[in-house]
C-alpha cells in the first residue's frame, strides 16, 4: 500500500483490530493467531522479521552449537574405530551457511504474514497514545495494542567496555578468534563460551561468583562448571572486569581484580538483557514498568492501561521463545476467538541449556522445593552415569539426573539433567511433569533399553 500526503493535509490514521509492536515470536505468533479468527492485523518491526530468535538468538546458536557437537564427535571418531584426517575448520564456511539459513526464514516469515493476511508496517513504533501508534511520521490506531518489543543485550558502564562484543556481534564474527574472553555465568555465557571451547579456541569465562547457572539446582550449576573446565574453558572465579584497552595490534588488555588479561581477540558480555520498553513512548501512555524497565502485566498479559498487552521478553519473565509464542496465542484466542480465561500458566516451563553435555529443567529446584514443601516433605532421587556412549572412549562425560518428589505421594515437582541427549529428553517428561505425575506414574511406564532416559523411570 503506497501512502499519499499532501503539504497541508495531515496523514490518514489507519485503524485496525489488532496492532503488535515487534516481530519477533511473540508478536508474529499472536497476530497470525488472531488473523485466523477473521481480525484486521498489523506488525510493526524496525528490524528483521523474526526478532532475537531467528535473527541472533535461537536459531543461529543452535546452528554455532550443532557446528560444536560436529568438533566433538570428530575426536571420538577414534575410539569408534575410524581413522579420519581432519584438515581444518571453516568458520566463514559455516556462517555463510547460515547467515543464507537466516534469510531464508527472514523471506519464509514475511510471506507467512501475508499469507495470514496481516498487514506489515516497517519502522520505529511508538505510542502517541493509548490507541494511537506512530511509524515514521504516519499514524496508526487499534483497540487493541500489544507491545512484543523483546531486548537487548548489556554492555556494562565501565571504561573500553565498547571494545567488547555481546550475543549480537557473535553472530557477525567473520573469523574463529584465537583467544576469547566471555564475561557472565548465565544461559549466553555457558552456550557461548561452550562454542568456542569445543572449537578449540583459548577460552576463559569470568564470572562473579564460584559456579554458573546460580539460578538452577545446585546440581546443575556444579555440573555444567565442571564440565565447562574438563571441555577446555578455563573458568575464571570471583572475577569481574575494571577495564578494558584496546591495543596498536588490535588485541584487548583485560584489568580484572584477578590480574591482567592481556592478548585477548574477542571479549564478549553476557550479562543479561534488558527491555526494549525504553524508546516507545510508554511514559505517554502511563503504562507500567518495574525498577528493571520490564512491562508489568498481570496474569492474561493485561498491563494497567486498558486495550494494551504485553508478552515476550519485554516483560522479563522467562525469556524463551516458546514462552512468548504461548502467551501470545493464548491472548489471541482470548481477545478474538472467546477464549475468555486462556493464559498462560507460568509453572513447570521445560527449559534447556545448550551446554557440552546439555542441561534440561523443569520444575522446582531442590533449593526452591525445600522453601516451600519443607526437607522432610521431599524425597530426593538421583542418578549419576556414564552414558555408553563413552563405553569405547578414552573420555567421559558423565550425567547427572535429580528428581524431586513431594511426599506422602512422592508428586514429581522437579526435574533436572545434565548429559548427552538431555536437550531431547525433556519434552516428553515435562508433560509428564505438567499433568502432576508421580514417581510410581514415572517408574509405571517400562523403560526404553539402552537409553540415558530410561534411568529417569528407574530411580530407586
Ligand atoms: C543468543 C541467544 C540465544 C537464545 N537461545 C534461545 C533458545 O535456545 N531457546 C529459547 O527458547 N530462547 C532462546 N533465546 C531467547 C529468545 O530469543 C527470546 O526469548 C525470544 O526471541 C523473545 O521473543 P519476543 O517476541 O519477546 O522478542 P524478540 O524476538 O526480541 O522480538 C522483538 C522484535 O521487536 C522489534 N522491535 C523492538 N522495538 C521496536 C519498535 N519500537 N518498533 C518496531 N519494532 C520493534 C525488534 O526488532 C524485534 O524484532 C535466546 C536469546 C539469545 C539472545
Ligand atoms: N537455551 C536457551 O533457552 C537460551 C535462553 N536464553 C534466554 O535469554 C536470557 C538472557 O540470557 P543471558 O544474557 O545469559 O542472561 P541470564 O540472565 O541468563 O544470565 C546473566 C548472568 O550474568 C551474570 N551477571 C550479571 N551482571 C553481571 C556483571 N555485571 N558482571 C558479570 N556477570 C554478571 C549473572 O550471574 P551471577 O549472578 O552468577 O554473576 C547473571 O545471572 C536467558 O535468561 C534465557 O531466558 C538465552 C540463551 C539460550
Ligand atoms: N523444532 C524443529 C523445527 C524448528 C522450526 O520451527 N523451524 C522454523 C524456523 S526457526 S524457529 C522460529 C520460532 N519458531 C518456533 O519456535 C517453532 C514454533 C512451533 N513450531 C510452534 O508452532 O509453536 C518463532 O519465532 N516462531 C514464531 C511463529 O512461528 O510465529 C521454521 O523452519 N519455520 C518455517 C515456517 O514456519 O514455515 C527443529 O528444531 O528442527
Amino acid at each position: 500500500m503506497t501512502w499519499r500526503f499532501f503539504s497541508n493535509m495531515a496523514p490518514v490514521v489507519k485503524k485496525f483490530d489488532l496492532l503488535v509492536l515487534g516481530g519477533g515470536s511473540g508478536g508474529l505468533a499472536t497476530a497470525r493467531r488472531a488473523a485466523e479468527f477473521g481480525v484486521k492485523a498489523a506488525v510493526v518491526e524496525e528490524g528483521r522479521w523474526g526478532g532475537t530468535c531467528v535473527n541472533v538468538g535461537c536459531v543461529p546458536k543452535k546452528v554455532m552449537y550443532n557446528t560444536a557437537v560436529h568438533a566433538e564427535f570428530i575426536k571420538d571418531h577414534k575410539g569408534y574405530g575410524f581413522d579420519v584426517d581432519v584438515r581444518g575448520f571453516d568458520w566463514g564456511a559455516v556462517k555463510k551457511s547460515r547467515d543464507a539459513y537466516i534469510k531464508r526464514l527472514n523471506g519464509i516469515y514475511e510471506s507467512n504474514l501475508e499469507k495470514s493476511n496481516v498487514e506489515k508496517i516497517v519502522g520505529h513504533a511508538a505510542f502517541i497514545d493509548s490507541q494511537t501508534v506512530d511509524v515514521s511520521g504516519q499514524k496508526y490506531t487499534a483497540d487493541h495494542i500489544i507491545i512484543a518489543t523483546g531486548g537487548r543485550p548489556v554492555v556494562p558502564d565501565l571504561p573500553g567496555a565498547e571494545h567488547g562484543i555481546t550475543s549480537d556481534g557473535f553472530f557477525e564474527l567473520e573469523d574463529l578468534p584465537e583467544k576469547v574472553v566471555v564475561v557472565g555465568a548465565g544461559y549466553i555465557a555457558v552456550e557461548l563460551a561452550g562454542i568456542f571451547g569445543a572449537l578449540g579456541v583459548d577460552t576463559s569465562l569470568l564470572i562473579r561468583y564460584d559456579q554458573v547457572l546460580r539460578t538452577f539446582d545446585g546440581m546443575i550449576s556444579k555440573t555444567v562448571t565442571e564440565n565447562l573446565e574438563t571441555g577446555g574453558v578455563k573458568v575464571v572465579r570471583r572475577t569481574q572486569v575494571s577495564n578494558v584497552v584496546k591495543e596498536e595490534d588490535g588485541t584487548l588488555t583485560l584489568a580484572t581484580n584477578s590480574g591482567i588479561i592481556d592478548k585477548v581477540d574477542c571479549l564478549l558480555w553476557a550479562i543479561g538483557r534488558v527491555p526494549n520498553s525504553d524508546n516507545i513512548g510508554l511514559d505517554r501512555v502511563g503504562v507500567s514498568v518495574d525498577k528493571h524497565q520490564n512491562i508489568e502485566v498481570d496474569e492474561y498479559q493485561n498491563t494497567n492501561i486498558k486495550g494494551i498487552y504485553a508478552l515476550g521478553d519485554v516483560c522479563g519473565r522467562y525469556l524463551l521463545t516458546p514462552v512468548a509464542i504461548a502467551a501470545g496465542r493464548r491472548l489471541a484466542h482470548r481477545l478474538f476467538d472467546n477464549k475468555e480465561n486462556w493464559k498462560l500458566d507460568y509453572n513447570n516451563i521445560p527449559t534447556v541449556v545448550f551446554s557440552h553435555p546439555p542441561v534440561g529443567t523443569v520444575g522446582l529446584t531442590e533449593e526452591e522445593a525445600q522453601r516451600k514443601y519443607g526437607q522432610d516433605k521431599l524425597k530426593i532421587y538421583t542418578s549419576n552415569f556414564v552414558p555408553m556412549y563413552y563405553s569405547v572412549l578414552e573420555h567421559k562425560m558423565r550425567c547427572n539426573m535429580k528428581l524431586i518428589c513431594v511426599l506422602p505421594d512422592e508428586k514429581v515437582v522437579g526435574l533436572h539433567m545434565v548429559g548427552q541427549g538431555c536437550d531431547e529428553m525433556l519434552q516428553g517428561f515435562g508433560v509428564a511433569i505438567k499433568m502432576g505425575a508421580t514417581k510410581a506414574q514415572f517408574d509405571d511406564c517400562v523403560a526404553i533399553h539402552p537409553t540415558s532416559a530410561e534411568e529417569l523411570v528407574t530411580m530407586r
